[in-house]
């Protein structure tokens, strides 16, 4: 029987999880930790990917302005990368951006291509505004950002 992928939002039942998978990719550099009341705080931004009902994946959204957000803290757990749920994770956050009435969705990340494929475009990080940088000060490369910026401006 075929596996069955489902993308909702995150709810508080998920931040063991969520900390989990995140804790994870922080130990690695490629994400920036978050604690568990953090995540407490910040769930109504967070949505899920499950396979057959267990979380296998996440990613927020987070608000910049009045028409950009971030797509943050994406990835999936061990096992379940490469399988199309983190194209169909993009696809459910963006939808959930312009539900909100947001337009531009942008990223900071080494998988560029991952996010080229769907549809995001490398641009200069300088087109940000200050706001954008406030999570830095919380990284441990924020003197040495080698991290590419992504954006996708929807219709
Ligand atoms: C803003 C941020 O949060 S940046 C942090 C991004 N997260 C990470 O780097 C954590 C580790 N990586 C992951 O968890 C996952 O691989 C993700 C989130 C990057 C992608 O999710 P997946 O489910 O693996 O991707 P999915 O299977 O939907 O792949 C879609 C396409 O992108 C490509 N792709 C997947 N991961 C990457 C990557 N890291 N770099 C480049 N291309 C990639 C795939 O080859 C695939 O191409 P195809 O459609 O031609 O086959």
């Amino acid at each position: 029987m075929q596996a069955v992928v489902t993308c909702r939002k995150a709810g508080t039942q998920d931040v063991e999880a969520l900390f989990t998978l995140i804790e994870g990719y922080a130990r690695q550099g490629i994400m920036l930790p978050r604690s568990r009341a953090a995540l407490e705080r910040m769930i109504h931004t967070f949505v899920v990917a499950e396979v057959d009902g267990v979380v296998v994946g996440c990613g927020s959204l987070f608000k910049l302005g009045t028409d950009l957000v971030e797509i943050r803290s994406l990835g999936m757990t061990d096992g379940y990368r490469g399988l199309g749920i983190g194209n169909k994770l993009v696809e459910f956050l963006l939808q959930e951006a312009k539900e909100q009435g947001l337009h531009k969705v942008m990223a900071l990340t080494y998988a560029v291509n991952f996010f080229e494929r769907n549809g995001f475009h490398v641009v200069n990080k300088e087109i940000f505004p200050e706001k954008v940088w406030t999570d830095c000060v919380n990284c441990a490369k924020q003197h040495a950002c080698d991290e590419i910026a992504v954006l996708k401006v929807l219709n």
